[in-house]
């Protein structure tokens, strides 16, 4: 069956509401505060004209069913569909169902979904993500600032707030800050080849800086750095001069890498110009999801790979297409920190 036909063929119907909209209830019952930009996102995406009773009571009954409830969040455009899991360990949604809610013809559309689940190991909570292809990928930058943002809104919290989330990536700790932006503390890269993982020989100690990695007759040269996922970037190739992102066809050389051999476990990869020692500005193909307009893993994976090879400070500006991250690998406990925005776009419900 082709990709198409099997999400048309999806069991799941999704409706989509103003959450102050009458018939909006569930997840948050209360009406949407957002500022006037998401206030006009979410009106955009909701059905305007008035509802017939037969119509509400259709609605109505349907969401009563077995409706289950999601808010989707974007952050620099790299978008999830969030969904509540806190009363189980076990995500509602399966793999295959996230492929079709992920399409973005036959679905609702979105880079993957995201489960708010019970915290375990002291954590408060635990996040599990899975990439728009339904496979399950052990951390997601961005998604980790819109899971911040979706608990202050589900646990009503106003201001400031910090949480210890669990990922496959470890423990990760969001912080909001007032003006809505979220700090990650994201941990520490592994460097270590073998962890990445790839089959790349290590150039520097264990780490693979500046590997070749021969793709389309080009040498690409490749730094593999995980900040909990893998990424591979790279500043160029031996045959380019320079490297200018917005000429890449990514659609083409990105599953080249993503499947290439040497990544037993596929890979992120990131293709970087540097505009200034501070300032670099990337493209992503992303493992498991494709061209997206932002990966915030990535970006720290860029600054890292940067670093090691000599070519920026520790303290960058990363611009993706969605907009800029702020990120920076601190020296004295060798850590990783994100900051950047997310925010939620809608409401709605996804009939089983
Ligand atoms: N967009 C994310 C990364 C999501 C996971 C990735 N596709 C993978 O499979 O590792 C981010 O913002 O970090």
């Amino acid at each position: 069956m082709s990709p198409a036909a099997a999400a048309r063929a999806t069991s799941f119907a999704a409706t989509f509401s103003a959450s102050n909209a009458p018939s909006s209830r569930g997840l948050l019952h209360r009406p949407f505060r957002g500022t006037p930009a998401r206030r006009r996102a979410v009106a955009s995406m909701a059905v305007s004209a008035p509802r017939s009773s037969a119509a509400a009571s259709f609605l109505e009954r349907r969401e009563s069913e077995r409706a289950l409830h999601f808010v989707k969040y974007q952050g620099l455009g790299n978008d999830f569909i969030m969904v509540d899991n806190r009363d189980s360990a076990e995500p509602k949604v399966t793999p295959e169902e996230v492929a079709k809610l992920c399409d973005r013809n036959f679905g609702i559309g979105a880079d993957g979904v995201i489960f708010v689940m019970p915290g375990v190991n002291g954590a408060d909570y635990t996040m599990r993500i899975f990439n728009s292809d339904g496979s399950e990928p052990e951390m997601c930058g961005n998604g980790v600032r819109c899971f911040a943002r979706f608990i202050a809104e589900i646990e009503n919290l106003k201001g400031t707030h910090s949480f210890k989330i669990h990922t496959g990536a470890g423990l990760i700790i969001p912080e909001i800050h007032n003006d809505g932006k979220v700090k990650v503390d994201m941990g520490q890269p592994i460097l270590n080849g073998l962890d990445v993982p790839t089959k790349l020989p290590s150039t520097k100690n264990e780490a693979v800086v500046q590997a070749e990695l021969a793709i389309d007759g080009l040498a690409w040269h490749v730094t593999c750095v995980s900040m909990g996922n893998p990424h591979c970037v790279t500043f160029g190739a031996k045959e380019l001069k320079d490297l200018h992102v917005d000429d890449l066809k990514l659609s083409d050389i990105g599953p080249k890498f993503e499947h290439h051999e040497m990544f037993p476990a596929r890979t992120n990869t990131e293709f970087v110009q540097v505009l200034s020692r501070s300032h670099l500005k990337m493209r992503v193909w992303e493992r498991g999801a494709g061209a997206t307009l932002a990966c915030g893993t990535g970006a720290c994976a860029v600054v890292v790979a940067a670093v090691l090879e000599g070519r920026a400070e520790r303290k960058c500006v990363v611009e993706l297409p969605g907009g800029p991250l702020e990120i920076e690998w601190r020296e004295d406990n060798n850590h990783v920190y994100m900051t950047g925005p997310a925010e939620a776009v809608f409401y709605g419900s996804i009939v089983h």
